[in-house]
């Protein structure tokens, strides 16, 4: 261990603590859970080392936003596991770092824009995306749904839409396929990469049982898709009258001096895209559904709100959000409560820095506990799905600095405004029409999320009773 490297439990030679997390990870089930335990007895700056990887794990809002606010943390790790998908390299946006990846995340973002990130037009996107989803409900005829893929093609089309300029039916086949492998993907480690990242010679010894050949198996199906849909953009490509972000890429790839930009850089920032656009906001959405169900005493206040501020006549829009309050609270709550990004995504440092009475060599593994800033003694009863602990008396919306969902900084999500849209038109597209049930006869969904580089929600269904 490093001289003032933050404290931890000791340490064994070669796998330093990764017996230790194994073991409590058996006992605890979650990789979150144990990172949480391990910092209550050592501290909210947790010193591990996982093979020869140092591992810091930070918790409490002050350290978190210490960490997300300082250039020196602003690195991405290069495990083995993160760099795996990008063919080996710090490419795209999310496991990126340094000049390349500021250069590239406002790249992304510009092109973004230009094709309606943020506009009106995308809302109208997102609320056709729900007149389908409704639809689609509208046609199960009261039947139970297991709804845990329900939002995931509607979501896909929107992020889609700009960077690829397709929109599929929500009933296609191939569409659903590549949704499951990504759904597949996120299934089989945690954020923090597991032994793929701290041991991953193993791969060459036992590579069925740490996940790498299902994980390349997936990677390798995704990026076939990603490379026709690229081609079908080369083919058709006019450099005068370019379509969407895939476009804008393959324009500036052709025109650029100094050829940073290749081909596998495009496929991983569309890698980037769909995978932190789309199991994020699909796996909030049902645990969204999930708490509505349980809580009918919360969907009736969510249906008078609709029915009085919107009423039936016409469609919910995102200017509506001003003045549905009590859905605004039951979104954050659901943010909070769900934290589907436990960890959020890993940070490194980028150089020796001092965290507190503690050095951080540089190469060390940020972990953020954001399930335990949200899920910690601050909130009180935090296992209890209380929306109103976001309004004041007055019925105004608390925004409390405890809540991040999505990081803050300059690493912050970049998806964080179209999430909200997403969460806020599906619920109250899907209240406006329909009471929502569990099946007579069935428990009710349980709350004890599944593991994965996303939690996410144990398989459930519900009835859709049209309201009107
Ligand atoms: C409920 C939905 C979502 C949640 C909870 C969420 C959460 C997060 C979190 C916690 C981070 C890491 C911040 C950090 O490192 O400090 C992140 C980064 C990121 N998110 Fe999201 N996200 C969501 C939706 C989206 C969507 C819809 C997109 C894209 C369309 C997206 C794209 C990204 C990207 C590209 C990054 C990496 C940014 C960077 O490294 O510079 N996310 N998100």
């Amino acid at each position: 261990r490093p001289p003032a490297y933050p404290p931890g439990p000791g340490l064994l030679p070669f796998i330093g603590n990764i017996l230790t997390v194994w073991y409590n990870h058996k006992k605890l089930k979650y990789r979150h859970k144990v990172w949480q335990t391990l910092s209550q007895k050592y501290g909210d700056i947790l010193g591990l080392q996982l093979g020869s990887i140092n591992v810091v794990v930070v918790s409490g809002k002050d350290y978190i936003k210490e960490i997300s606010s300082r250039e020196v943390f602003e690195g991405r790790p290069d495990g083995f596991f993160y760099l795996m998908r990008s063919f080996g390299k710090k490419l795209g946006i999310v496991f990126a770092d340094g000049p390349y990846w500021n250069k590239r995340r406002r790249t992304v973002l510009k092109y973004l824009k230009h094709y309606g990130y943020g506009s009106k037009a995308m809302e109208a996107q997102i609320s056709e995306e729900c007149q389908a989803l409704t639809k689609l409900i509208e046609n199960s005829a009261g039947r139970a749904i297991c709804v845990n893929k329900l939002f995931n093609v509607c979501i896909v089309n929107v992020v889609w839409r700009l960077v690829a300029g397709k929109r599929y039916e929500l009933t296609d086949e191939r569409l659903k396929s590549l949704c499951d492998l990504i759904t597949r993907s996120f299934k089989v480690v945690d954020m923090s990469g597991g032994v793929l990242n701290f041991l991953p010679f193993l791969r060459h010894i036992i590579p069925d049982l740490i996940g790498y050949t299902e994980l390349m198996n997936i990677n390798h199906s995704i990026y076939a898709y990603l490379k026709e849909v690229i081609e079908e953009h080369r083919t058709n490509l006019d450099d005068k009258n370019p379509r969407d972000v895939i476009d804008a890429f393959l324009i500036e790839m052709k025109n650029q001096e100094d050829k940073t930009l290749t081909a596998e850089e495009l496929q991983v920032v569309c890698l980037d895209l769909l995978e932190a656009g789309v199991e994020t906001v699909s796996n909030t959405a049902v645990f969204l559904l999930l708490y509505v169900v349980r809580e009918q005493r919360v969907q009736d206040r969510l249906q008078m709100e609709i029915d009085k501020e919107i009423g039936h006549s016409r469609l919910p829009a995102l200017s509506d959000r001003s003045k549905l309050i009590y859905t605004e609270a039951v979104l954050l709550e659901a943010l909070r409560i769900s934290t589907i990004a436990a960890m959020g995504i890993p940070h490194m440092a980028l150089e020796d820095a001092k965290l507190g009475k503690y050095i951080i060599p540089k190469g060390t593994f940020l972990l953020l506990a954001f399930y335990d800033l949200h899920n910690g003694k601050h909130w009180k009863d935090p296992t209890v799905f209380r929306p109103e602990r976001f309004l004041t008396k007055e019925g105004n919306l608390i925004q409390d600095d405890w809540l991040m969902p999505f990081g803050t900084g300059r690493r912050r999500c970049i998806g964080e405004g179209l999430a909200r849209s997403e969460l806020f038109l599906f619920l109250t597209h899907i209240l406006q029409k329909f009471r929502l049930k569990v099946p007579e006869g069935t428990p009710q969904p349980s709350t004890v999320p599944i593991e994965g580089v996303t939690l996410t929600a144990q398989e459930f269904n519900i009835i859709f009773e049209p309201r009107y």
